[in-house]
């Protein structure tokens, strides 16, 4: 294969957890025939009843995703590229490893590490949940996904990764394996370990100090909830990238512990605290748009039916977008709060709206 063909299908998906469901499911609606395998027969039939396509296809694909955990991607690309003439991708968070891995499989089986109809790719959007009952037609909309050739990966084959990038709704950004592992390091599997070490220390804490949590914990702790088996793996492949950025963490928190041991720790934990400011405006906001400074607006709400509705209906007279949305609410207490993000130019007059009609609005 070296022309460029249109996404028409079959896709195969190997693998119906989380992402091959969700791109089961972004597939199925746009017509395309995708055949669902996974090594658990539950989870192919859970998938095939919420919609993300049907278990027995009799015609070739003309595309394999391989949706599984990063340790058993190589073996399930290898396989794939034996058994069908398709164009073979994957979703794994990582990309060295499960390429390592193919390879070596198709040199073992006597076909000279031939790789030319596989394309790793990495849609980065998913959630703390796994299975497929957590899989969502709109998981990848806005969001970007890796597309990570090879040295051999044929042109042809990178172009129709791309189209399944695309018509899941994601843009797509093309990146070498080594650097897509270094990238993903820091952006995601360094997140994941410092999220899971800080909801470590709770697990020991007093039903009473827990009882003060709110959004900055809930925000740092989210994807500690996920599946421990799999980010094993995920660590585990990427390690050689993600030692340097741990090794960088074990002496910025040196540095932090000698400082708090001192009498005057102000400079250092400043230090620490701007450093923080500068990085966390570098992040790409949502849609991979340029970071927008965003402006949290906070209004009390009171804990009954409708007033969300009202909340919003209010928001939108007054001419402003609602670009992001957070909802803190005490369990036990009669009220909430709901902390609307929006544009700067916005918020003089969502206040005033708010205030007028009668909310309680604080900034
Ligand atoms: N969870 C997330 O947010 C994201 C995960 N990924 C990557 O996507 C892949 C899948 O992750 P999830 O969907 O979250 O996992 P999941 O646990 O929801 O689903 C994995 C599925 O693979 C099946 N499976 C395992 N070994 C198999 C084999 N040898 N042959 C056939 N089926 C097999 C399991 O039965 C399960 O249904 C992983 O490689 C992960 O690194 C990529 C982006 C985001
Ligand atoms: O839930 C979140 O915010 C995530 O970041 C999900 C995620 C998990 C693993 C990946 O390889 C990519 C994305």
């Amino acid at each position: 294969m070296t022309e460029t063909a249109a996404l028409r299908g079959p896709v195969r998906i190997v693998g119906t957890g989380l992402i091959g469901t969700s791109i089961g499911l972004a597939l199925a609606r746009l017509g395309v025939v995708v055949e669902l395998v996974d090594g658990d027969p539950d989870n192919a039939l859970m998938a095939e009843r919420i919609g993300a396509g049907s278990r027995l296809v009799q015609l070739e694909p003309q595309l394999v995703v391989v949706a599984v955990p990063p340790d058993h991607v190589g073996t399930v690309i290898a396989e794939q590229l034996e058994q069908t003439d398709a164009v073979v991708t994957d979703a794994a968070s990582v990309k060295g490893k499960p390429l390592a891995d193919a390879k070596a499989l198709a040199e073992a089986a006597g076909r000279g590490g031939d790789l030319t109809r596989y394309v790793g790719s990495h849609p980065m959007a998913g959630s703390e949940r796994n299975g497929p009952l957590a899989g969502r037609a709109d998981l990848f909309e806005g969001a970007t996904w890796a597309i990570t050739p090879h040295e051999t990966s044929d042109p042809a084959a990178v172009e129709l990764v791309r189209r399944l990038a695309e018509a899941c709704g994601a843009r797509t950004v093309e990146l070498s394996v080594p650097d897509h592992d270094l990238a993903v390091a820091r952006v995601s599997h360094l997140p994941q370990l410092m999220s899971s070490l800080a909801a470590g220390t709770l697990v020991d804490a007093p039903t009473e100090h827990l009882e003060l949590s709110g959004q900055g914990v809930r925000d740092v702790t989210r994807i500690a909830a996920s599946d421990p088996g799999m980010w094993t793996q995920i660590v585990a492949a990427n390690s050689p990238a993600l030692s340097g950025l741990l090794e960088q963490i074990r002496d910025e928190l040196d540095r932090l512990l000698i400082a708090l041991s001192k009498e005057k720790t102000d400079d250092e934990v400043t230090a620490v605290l701007r450093r923080g400011v500068s990085g966390a405006v570098r992040v790409p906001g949502k849609h991979g748009t340029p970071h927008i400074e965003l402006v949290p607006v906070l209004v009390t709400i009171p804990d009954r039916p409708g007033q969300l509705a009202r909340l919003f209906a209010d928001a939108a007279a007054s001419g402003a977008n609602v670009e992001d949305l957070r909802i803190d609410h005490s369990p036990g207490r009669p009220v909430g709060e709901v902390e609307l993000a929006v544009k700067p130019a916005s918020v003089e007059q969502l206040v005033d709206v708010l205030t007028e009609r009668g909310w309680s609005v604080h900034r």
